[in-house]
């Protein structure tokens, strides 16, 4: 009986055993690429980590580059994203509840379902791969249930197991909807509300979840250019005039990233950034003066604000709550002087109220618009998640329109599209003392060239239409 090999070491490719073929067995290589893979989603389930932040250092500490990074980031992202699925498929395959098999267990057999049904690696060496990964990871005892379990998987293709384990649509619509496109119900359902229209939308943004973004830059006026990025390789932008694409490569290998004059932004994010920017303000003697970030952690919309600002002269105060992310948006925005960043919680405000021109509110959120950029969070979120949120979103904008001089404007952002996040805590706020006098403005007209935008007048951007995350913008004005 042969052994398994691992995929791209056989015994009989060039270079291996130069003529003089060996009889003895040898063993396999171990396999760097799946070993990486089973590490970080050991630190994901664990540790609570996130592969996205695990993954890299990983790579750089065991010096894997090429086509090992390339396959390990793909099984990392791939099993983690598709994992709904994947259980709903190995639930049919062990003869246990899925729930009772060991975790480490778990995560090999995912990452050897991810290999047999979403990936073009052939099913032999996808299941003596991972079987190999379990006899280093689990012992030969478990390896052996790993096998078996994988030969199961392997009788069938992804479509012929969604026919077989997604309920029927007519009869349990998000039931269906969450094992195929690999979203937890509730999300299938919020995502839903928030979308509205029927099967069609729905299936596009859940599909559009699963595919990871590409790398978007963003050139920061006065500071870079487009085609600076450019020459470096980048493609231009889908609707920001400010945005670049990277088809590959690193994007700190870029001198302008790497010197903070570029950064690496979604479009959504600039798109945001730019309206709030762009938005009609009542005129002040001497001009505006001074702009306020009042979550600005990690600086992303900051590091862009500040250069639109310093070209108008303009000073930004960014707060924000946490010592070490506010140290990032120091490092996004300190390169001049004229702007501030405070470590502060941004509810209680140390500054005169009325006095700013232009307010970001961009608030903690359940991030349920940027599945796809973090893997593993739409496990992670918990529908209570969403609730105790609320109250720190509806102060955060109170004290946002507190901020805000008469005729100044307040952008109220989340990169979240669910209701409760979005127009509920927008018209409740509204509705309460601190929404006096102030009005929404017809954010529409401040995405120049952005196709599907809605009945207004706030924006909700989606991946599948835009490409972007799923940022929401209400745009309030003070008008007394
Ligand atoms: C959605 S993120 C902001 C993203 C940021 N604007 C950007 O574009 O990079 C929300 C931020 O608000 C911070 N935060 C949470 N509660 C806060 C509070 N009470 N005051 C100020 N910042 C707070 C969080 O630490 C987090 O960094």
């Amino acid at each position: 009986m042969t052994r398994p090999v691992t995929p791209g070491r056989s015994p009989r490719s060039p270079g291996g055993s130069g003529g003089k073929a060996s009889r003895t067995y040898r063993r396999p290589k171990p396999d760097a690429a799946r070993r990486a893979a089973f590490d970080v989603l050991r630190a994901v389930d664990e540790r609570d980590a996130y592969a996205n932040l695990v993954l890299p250092g990983l790579l750089r500490d065991r010096r894997m580059t090429g086509r090992d990074a390339a396959l390990a980031t793909e099984l990392v992202h791939g099993t983690l994203r598709r994992q709904g699925t994947y259980d709903a498929i190995l639930d049919r395959c062990v003869d246990r509840p899925i729930g009772e098999v060991d975790p480490p267990v778990l995560d090999v057999l995912c990452l050897g379902a991810h290999q047999l049904l979403s990936t073009r690696i052939p099913t032999h060496a996808a299941v003596s791969a991972t079987v190999e990964l379990a006899r280093g990871v689990l012992g030969d005892g478990r390896a052996k249930f790993v096998n078996a379990v994988l030969r199961k998987v392997s009788a069938r293709d992804l479509g012929e197991w969604l026919d077989e384990v997604a309920p029927p649509y007519d009869e349990d619509a998000e039931g269906h909807l969450s094992v195929v496109h690999s979203h937890p119900r509730w999300v299938v359902g919020a995502l839903w509300d928030a979308l509205g229209g029927g099967r069609e939308g729905i299936e596009a943004l859940l599909a559009a979840d699963n595919e990871p973004p590409a790398v978007t830059l963003v050139a920061r006026p006065g500071r870079s250019t487009l085609d600076e990025l450019y020459a470096a390789g980048a493609e231009p932008g889908r609707w920001s005039p400010l945005a670049a694409v990277l088809p590959e490569g690193d994007p700190g290998a870029i001198a302008a990233v790497r010197d903070g004059r570029a950064g690496v932004q979604d479009e959504g994010s600039q798109l945001v950034a730019q309206a709030l920017a762009e938005a009609p303000v009542a005129p002040v003697d001497g001009g505006e003066r001074r702009w306020l970030d009042l979550c600005a952690g990690p600086g992303g919309k900051a590091g862009l604000l500040a250069a639109i600002a310093t070209q108008r002269d303009v000073s930004l105060l960014a707060v924000e709550r946490r010592h070490h992310r506010a140290r990032l948006v120091r490092n996004a925005i300190g390169w001049n002087t004229n702007h501030q960043v405070v470590t502060a919680d941004g509810t209680q405000p140390a500054w005169e109220p009325g006095v700013f021109d232009r307010v970001i509110a961009d608030v903690p959120c359940s991030g349920l618009g940027a599945l796809r950029r973090r893997p593993e969070s739409r496990w992670r979120r918990r529908p209570e998640d969403i609730a105790e949120l609320g109250p720190l979103q509806r102060q955060l904008l109170g004290t946002a329109l507190g901020a805000v001089r008469p005729g100044g404007v307040v952008a109220y952002v989340t990169c979240s599209p669910h209701k409760a996040e979005t127009r509920a805590v927008v018209d409740d706020v509204l509705a309460t003392e601190a929404g006096e006098g102030f009005e929404l403005v017809d954010a529409r007209e401040l995405f120049p060239g952005v196709t599907d935008l809605g009945a207004g007048p706030d924006v909700q951007l989606w991946p599948h239409l835009h490409g972007t995350d799923a940022m929401y913008l209400a745009l309030l004005r003070r008008t007394v």
